[in-house]
C-alpha cells in the first residue's frame, strides 16, 4: 500500500483508525495491525484519544501515550502548539462491552447519548430532562444497549435532520431492539468551525466531524476546500483537534464543544441553510401510557404483501379517519432483502422487500387511532407500534 497519509486518527480503543488521504474524502476504515506500509514511504501522525500525538511507523511504533508528538516529517519532533486542557474529569463513553450496572444515586434520570460531552445529542438530552445525568456512549447501538442492560433509564438519539434527512442507522436499530419511543426533542443545530487557538480558517487543510454534521456543512467546506475526515461525534472531533495540536486540522462542532475543549470558533452557523433542525427520539424500556391531554404522535413500522396499491390502501386507513401523517420512511428488510413475486413462474422477478416506518399525529388513546391500526393489521404482514409520545412543537435554539 503506497499511500502517503496526511493524518491517521486512532479512536479510543485503537483498532479503528481514520485515514486522511490528500485528495480522498471520507473515512477509510481499518485495523492498525493490518497496515502493511513500506518503510519510509509512509509517515503520518496519529491522535490517540486522551493521549498525546504519537508518531507511528511499522518499526518504531510507540505504545500509545509513550511517544511524543510529531508532525508529518517523522524525523522532526514538533511540540504541540497548545497544551490540551485537562479533560480527565469528563466521563468515559460507554461501549458495548461495559456490562457492569452503575445506576448512580437513583435521584436523577440517567440518559445515554452517542458521543462525548458537548455533542448535540447531549444538549438534546438536557433540553428534555434539564436535571438529568447524561451518560456518553461510543456508538448509537451502545446507547440502545445501555438502556436494555439497565445501565441508564433512557437513551436519546438523532433520527432526522432538516438538511441531511433520516438517520437510517437508528431506524434499523429501533427494529433490532425492543425499546419504546417515549418522547421527541426538536433542536436547532448551529454548526461552528473550530480550530486551535490563534489559527485562521484559511489555514485549515482538514476538518473532522460526525459525517452527518459534515454533510450539513457541505457548501461551506467546499468553498474552503478542506478535506473532511469522519469522527464518531462532533464533540469527539473537537477533542481530537485539541489533543492533536495540529494547526491545520479543525472540527465542525457546537460552540459548547469549543468551550469545553478550549478551541477557537473560526466561523459560526456554517450549515448549508441558516435554519437547521434535528429531531431526536427518547427511548425507554417501558412505553408511556398514552393520554388525550395534549397532542400526541404515534410511531409504527409495518410490512405489506406485494401487490398493486398495497401501500395506497395502507395509507388510506389513516386518511379515512382524518389522521395526519407527519413522517414516512422505507427501509429494506435486511434479513429478507428479496422476495419472489410469482412463485408459480420459475425464474420470476424478485423485488426488494421493504419495511415502512410511519409517524402519525394521534394518540393511541383515541378510538380513531386504534381503529386505523386494527384496519392496517388486516393488510399488513407485520406491524409493531414503536411508541406513542407527546409531540414536541418547540424548536429549542
Ligand atoms: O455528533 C453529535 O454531536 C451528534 O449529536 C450527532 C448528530 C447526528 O448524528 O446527526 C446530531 C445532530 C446533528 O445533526 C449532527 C450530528
Amino acid at each position: 500500500m503506497a499511500l502517503r497519509c496526511a493524518s491517521i486518527w486512532v479512536s479510543a480503543k485503537t483498532p479503528h483508525f481514520h485515514l486522511g488521504v490528500p485528495g480522498l474524502q471520507g473515512k477509510q476504515y481499518g485495523v492498525v495491525s493490518e497496515l502493511k506500509l513500506p518503510k519510509r514511504e509512509f509517515c503520518c501522525s496519529a491522535v490517540v484519544t486522551g493521549q498525546p500525538i504519537t508518531h507511528l511507523d511499522d518499526e518504531k511504533a510507540h505504545a500509545p501515550g509513550v511517544g511524543s508528538s510529531s508532525a508529518v516529517n517523522p524525523a522532526q519532533e514538533i511540540e504541540p502548539r497548545v497544551l490540551p486542557k485537562d479533560l480527565s474529569f469528563l466521563p468515559k463513553p460507554l461501549s458495548a462491552s461495559d456490562l457492569t450496572p452503575s445506576p448512580g444515586d437513583g435521584t436523577k434520570v440517567r440518559v445515554a447519548y452517542q458521543g462525548i460531552a458537548g455533542a448535540y445529542s447531549e444538549a438534546a438530552a438536557l433540553k428534555a430532562y434539564p436535571d438529568c445525568e447524561t451518560v456518553p456512549c461510543d456508538q448509537f447501538e451502545s446507547t440502545f444497549k445501555a438502556v436494555e442492560l439497565w445501565l441508564v433509564d433512557k437513551a436519546i438519539l438523532p433520527f432526522e435532520n432538516s438538511l441531511g434527512g433520516s438517520i437510517h442507522r437508528n431506524y434499523d436499530l429501533l427494529l433490532r431492539h425492543r425499546l419504546h419511543i417515549v418522547g421527541e426533542v426538536l433542536m436547532t443545530v448551529n454548526h461552528c468551525l473550530l480550530g486551535l487557538p490563534g489559527v485562521r480558517k484559511e489555514e485549515l487543510k482538514h476538518v473532522l466531524s460526525h459525517p452527518n454534521a459534515l454533510a450539513q456543512c457541505e457548501m461551506t467546506l467546499n468553498k474552503l476546500g478542506i478535506i473532511r475526515i469522519n469522527a464518531d461525534d462532533t464533540a469527539g472531533a473537537a477533542q481530537m483537534v485539541a489533543l492533536g495540536g495540529e494547526p491545520d486540522i479543525g472540527a465542525v462542532a457546537s460552540s459548547q464543544a469549543a468551550e469545553i475543549y478550549g478551541l477557537d470558533i473560526l466561523a459560526e452557523k456554517i450549515q448549508d441553510c441558516k435554519d437547521n433542525f434535528t429531531r431526536f427520539l427518547i427511548l425507554a424500556r417501558e412505553p408511556i401510557i398514552p393520554g388525550m391531554d395534549r397532542h400526541y404522535k404515534t410511531s409504527i413500522v409495518f410490512a405489506l404483501e406485494e401487490g398493486p396499491g398495497m401501500l395506497f390502501k395502507a395509507l388510506a386507513v389513516f386518511a379515512m379517519r382524518d389522521i395526519n401523517l407527519s413522517k414516512m420512511e422505507s427501509r429494506p428488510q435486511q434479513k429478507r432483502p428479496l422476495r419472489v413475486v410469482d412463485d408459480s413462474n420459475k425464474g420470476s422477478p424478485r423485488c426488494f422487500d421493504y419495511l415502512f416506518y410511519i409517524d402519525f399525529e394521534a394518540s393511541m388513546a383515541e378510538p380513531r387511532a386504534q381503529d386505523a391500526l386494527g384496519h392496517l393489521q388486516e393488510l399488513a404482514t407485520f406491524l409493531r407500534v414503536l411508541g406513542c409520545y407527546p409531540r414536541d412543537n418547540i424548536i429549542y435554539g
